[in-house]
């Protein structure tokens, strides 16, 4: 198969669909692989390298979208990117569809066939394809968390871990997936005060014997994160309803309760955000403040380190990129991993909770592949 991956364009989006490293595997298993030039410029990968490792190299995007049967990228694509797919070719990436109306339709237009990274599934449940970058991200927040606090960026002035004789910052964590034990693990390690909430009782009890009593869990419901948030000096967004939209747990009237230079470090905001106030941001202006709470929304925090971040996604997506160039859609039929991340095919949406999510109608696959 050609296998095609054009330079990432969002706002300073650094990472890179296929390390030279993942190149090689798809040329030993027999498929072309088709490089935008620049395209590893982000991670230090020359053109050179590269053609080191098999790949050809072309000179526009528009070459690489012209010329390859499946197109392998990290972020979703932008207008630009879309409006370039076309029908039996197939894109693999980050899609985040549930808040994200003009792509969805923009996708369906295409007639492409659209497999998300974040909601393919593990044999061992989970999403593999989300979590390398959820580690990445729920560390992150914590150092995003702690530059907001300082005095000149708005925030209290507090130092996260505090010093001998000074009580250090309290965290909660909302969501306690792997984007919250990440964060948590961080906030810990720094010396935090933190409080995970979440939904689900085997993973609070999950994360109780994997934190050694070193944070405090809690059972998430509202008067929980009323009472959480009200105390806390930082509050990471780290819920998930694969494929959803994510709920809204913090209105914009709780932020009057909240602590004046407080922070919010909403992860979830590329599936909307779990706080009414909050809106997408970039790295090139991570922040803003609504009643005195700082917010950072950055919807691809791990771009901001694309040399860990590509290569821990590479890690993740070799397997299923290869089934995919191996055996095209039928590797979708095949297996229910795969299945699972299909959000588009030939102008359906063919997962639930996307389609629910933004009000349009759900072609179950067998129906959409009939
Ligand atoms: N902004 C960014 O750059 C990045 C954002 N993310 C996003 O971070 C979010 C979290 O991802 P993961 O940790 O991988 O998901 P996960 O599935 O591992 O964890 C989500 C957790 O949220 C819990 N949850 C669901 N509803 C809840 C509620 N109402 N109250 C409390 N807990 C609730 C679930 O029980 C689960 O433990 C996702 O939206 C993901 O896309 C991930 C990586 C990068
Ligand atoms: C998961 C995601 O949105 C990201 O890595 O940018
Ligand atoms: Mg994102």
């Amino acid at each position: 198969m050609k296998v095609g991956v054009p330079k990432e364009i969002k706002t300073h989006e650094y990472r890179v669909g296929l390390t030279p490293g993942a190149v090689r595997e798809y040329v030993a298993a027999g498929h072309s692989v088709l490089i935008e030039t620049a395209a590893g410029a982000g991670i230090g990968a020359t053109d050179d390298q590269y053609r080191r490792a098999g790949a050809t190299i072309l000179g526009s995007a528009h070459d690489v979208f012209a010329s390859s049967e499946m197109i392998v990228k990290v972020k979703e694509p932008q207008p630009s990117e879309w409006t370039q797919l076309r029908e039996n070719q197939i894109l693999f990436t980050y899609l985040h569809l549930a808040p994200d109306p003009e792509q969805a339709k923009g996708l369906m237009k295409s007639g492409c066939t659209a497999i998300a990274y974040e909601t393919v599934t593990g044999p061992a449940g989970g999403l593999p394809l989300l979590a390398p970058m959820s580690e990445v991200a729920g560390r992150l927040a914590i150092e995003a968390a702690g530059a907001a606090l300082r005095r000149y960026s708005g925030g209290r002035g507090l130092l996260i871990g505090g010093v001998p004789g000074v009580q250090p910052a309290r965290i909660v964590v909302i969501g306690g997936g792997v984007v919250g034990a990440h964060a948590a693990r961080m906030a810990v390690g720094l010396g935090a005060e933190v409080t995970i909430l979440d939904r689900s009782i085997p993973r609070l009890r999950e994360l109780d014997e994997l934190f050694e009593g070193r944070v405090r869990t809690r059972f998430s419901t509202i008067e929980a994160v009323e009472e959480e948030v009200f105390a806390a000096d930082v509050v990471i967004g780290a819920v998930l309803v694969p494929g959803a939209s994510a709920p809204k747990l913090v209105s914009r009237g709780m932020l009057s309760s909240m602590r004046k230079g407080s922070v919010i470090v909403d992860v979830a905001i590329d599936q909307g955000g779990c706080f009414e106030t909050s809106r997408a941001t970039t790295h090139a202006d991570p922040t803003y403040e609504v009643d005195g709470v700082i917010h950072y929304c950055v919807a691809n925090m791990p771009g901001a380190v694309p040399l860990t971040s590509s290569q821990a996604l590479n890690n993740a997506t070799l397997p299923f990129g290869l089934a995919l160039a191996n055996k095209g859609f039928a590797a979708v039929l095949e297996n229910p991993h795969l299945r699972a991340g299909l959000n588009v095919y030939r102008g359906r949406l063919t997962y639930k909770a996307v389609a629910e999510s933004l009000g349009l109608p759900f072609s179950p696959i067998d129906q959409a592949a009939a």
